[in-house]
């Protein structure tokens, strides 16, 4: 934000503000849609693309908004210059000015010049962008041709990417949202916890003739995956012996050659990636090496296209029809003006089922801050808690919280229109759909104590407590996302739409989206508590609550 001014400084806040105190009671869907037949064609956007073939509609009318609200919203996106924040974001500034780094994850689904993509003008990205992305199409395919052999001379059919936060969170989540395009003889597994349990069981499935691991880390010194990668290259070796079968067995995905050639693999089997690609937007870089295995490197292509035409959606559509600046302003409206402190992404798609988790690291550590990027502390709420499930499965969980719970909480639901799996004639996906539709329907209009009545009758009428609790007040929002399949350029872009909500956010709230001070102190503690653990009479400097439970652990350890 380049105004150094807090989100509630801005007039258009102070409108949003006095509308919500004024009007707040007369945003009634129920109503809303009475008096207006044409809110949904108003408030719904398409976004289409030919290649890769991405259709995705944006339903946003059942939200407690009207013209009024929504003209105040865009207003507050204008006077916080987020349009002017996106630019310099495209234009390679340092908008990470924490850590005074260019944030360009967007380059890295940017086509070359030649092949229509424009220009990053920063420090040399494309070029390196397509060194990389060749590396990565090339071992990929020697991989998934067999042609790259173990030190036994057996082809690989076992990869075990080693990594966490975004050197994790990505991978798995695309490599589940596109396992429909994966080549089903190699085996894909993740170890992210230090829990040596993590390892072990993944380990327990392998074969050190037959197993690749890619260890996944930007800075490579991140403790549970250089640990977890130093264990299994112990495993990998007491098979294998010799040092030298290291290369056929391990690479690395980082920004560290230093760290990378210091744990023993070779700058040849390493893909470099740039400080530029933050952790939590990074499948889009080396770090996607599992997915383009798993996927091909086409398909993984196809995943940067889809996103990079949601990029040019974001940097050219006027705010209005701009699905990102939709999505994250209708998000601010609930955020800070109702109060509501969470955002459930509810995807009614199988493969989705780690969508919610991946953003919970992409919106949680971009947007979890207290003060602004001029260090004022912020007297709004700010980043959301992310949560949710894949459809139905969360409604025989949760739902009945949102439906009926005391808690506001604004849902995004997600579906395909076509399925990547029409078994029993479609049926399944008939019904899951059915849910899909119900559910916004359910929420935005809930069911009155007359209709409770007529439904129970005038005998079990006259049990008022049931009455009351068979009552659905309604008027809970959410947004529906319809697209056509997931494709992978069709995942792409949503996940790229999701990611630039995140930044329209971070910029009107002022604060810095691309930075993680927050995981800092925790890791710092416990290195230096892991130094005491041995000995009882090293722990100090801790509370007495500390110090009890690190005592407990001690007397209790190897029982
Ligand atoms: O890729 P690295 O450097 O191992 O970091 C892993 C993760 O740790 C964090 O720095 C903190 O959780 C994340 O931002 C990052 O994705």
């Amino acid at each position: 934000m380049a105004t150094g001014k807090l989100a509630s400084d801005y007039e258009a806040w102070k409108k949003l503000q006095a509308l919500y105190q004024s009007k707040r009671s007369s945003y009634v869907l129920k109503d809303l849609f009475a008096a207006d037949p044409e809110r949904f064609s108003k408030y719904s956007v398409e976004f289409k693309t030919s290649a890769p073939a991405v259709d995705i509609l944006l339903d946003y009318s059942k939200n407690l908004i009207d013209t009024e609200v929504l003209a105040g919203l865009f207003a507050l996106a204008r006077e916080a210059n987020v349009e002017q924040f996106r630019d310099d974001m495209f234009a390679g500034k340092h908008i990470n000015t924490s850590e005074d780094r260019a944030v360009l994850h967007i380059a890295l689904r940017n086509p070359p010049v030649s092949e229509g993509g424009w220009d990053i003008k920063e420090e040399g990205a494309t070029t390196g962008v397509q060194e990389v992305l060749a590396h990565m199409k090339e071992f990929s395919e020697q991989i998934r041709s067999g042609s790259w052999k173990g030190y036994t001379g057996k082809a690989i059919n076992t990869i075990v990417n080693i990594g966490i936060g975004g050197s994790d969170l990505g991978p798995v989540m695309v490599t589940e949202a596109l396992k429909h395009y994966s080549q089903r003889n190699l085996q894909l597994h993740f170890v992210s916890n230090i829990d040596g349990t993590d390892l072990a069981e993944v380990l327990r499935q392998c074969d050190p003739e037959t197993t690749l691991f890619i260890v996944a880390s930007k800075t490579f010194t991140t403790q549970e995956t250089i640990t977890n990668a130093e264990s299994a290259k112990e495993w990998f070796l007491t098979s294998a012996k010799d040092k030298a079968h290291v290369a056929k067995h391990f690479v690395a995905l980082s920004t560290n050659t230093e760290g990378v050639t210091a744990f023993g693999i070779s700058e040849a089997n390493m893909f470099q990636f740039w400080d530029w690609v933050g952790g939590r937007y990074s499948f889009w870089s080396a770090i996607g090496l599992s997915i383009a295995i798993s996927i091909g490197f086409d398909n993984f292509r196809e995943v940067l296209n889809g996103a990079h035409e949601m990029d040019k959606h974001f940097k050219s559509t006027k705010l209005e029809e701009n699905l990102p600046v939709i999505l994250a302003l209708v998000g601010i409206w609930y955020n800070d003006f109702y109060g509501a402190q969470t955002q459930a992404l509810l995807p009614y798609d199988q493969y989705l089922h780690k969508f919610a988790d991946y953003f919970q690291q992409g919106d949680m550590e971009s947007n979890g801050k207290t003060v602004t990027k001029d260090g004022s502390r912020v007297d709004y709420e700010t980043g959301p808690i992310i949560w949710g499930q894949s459809g139905t499965n969360g409604q025989h969980a949760f739902y009945q919280l949102i439906h009926q719970g005391t808690k506001l909480i604004p849902c995004d639901f997600l579906a395909p229109a076509e399925t990547l799996n029409p078994i029993a004639g479609g049926k399944h996906h008939e019904i899951l759909l059915s849910n899909f539709f119900a559910q916004p329907e359910a929420l935005a209009f809930g069911k009155t104590e007359q209709q409770v009545v007529q439904e129970l009758g005038p005998k079990q009428s006259q049990n008022a407590a049931l009455v009351k609790s068979k009552i659905f007040e309604g008027n809970k929002p959410t947004n529906s996302i319809l697209f056509q399949k997931l494709t992978p350029g069709t995942l792409g872009a949503l996940v790229a739409l999701y990611e630039h909500k995140i930044h329209v956010q971070g910029a009107i709230w002022g604060i810095n989206s691309y930075d993680q001070m927050g995981v800092e102190l925790g890791k710092v503690l416990a290195k230096a508590i892991l130094k005491q653990l041995p000995d009882p009479k090293d722990v100090t400097g801790h509370d007495s609550s500390t110090t009890g439970l690190i005592h407990w652990y001690q007397a209790h350890r190897n029982k």
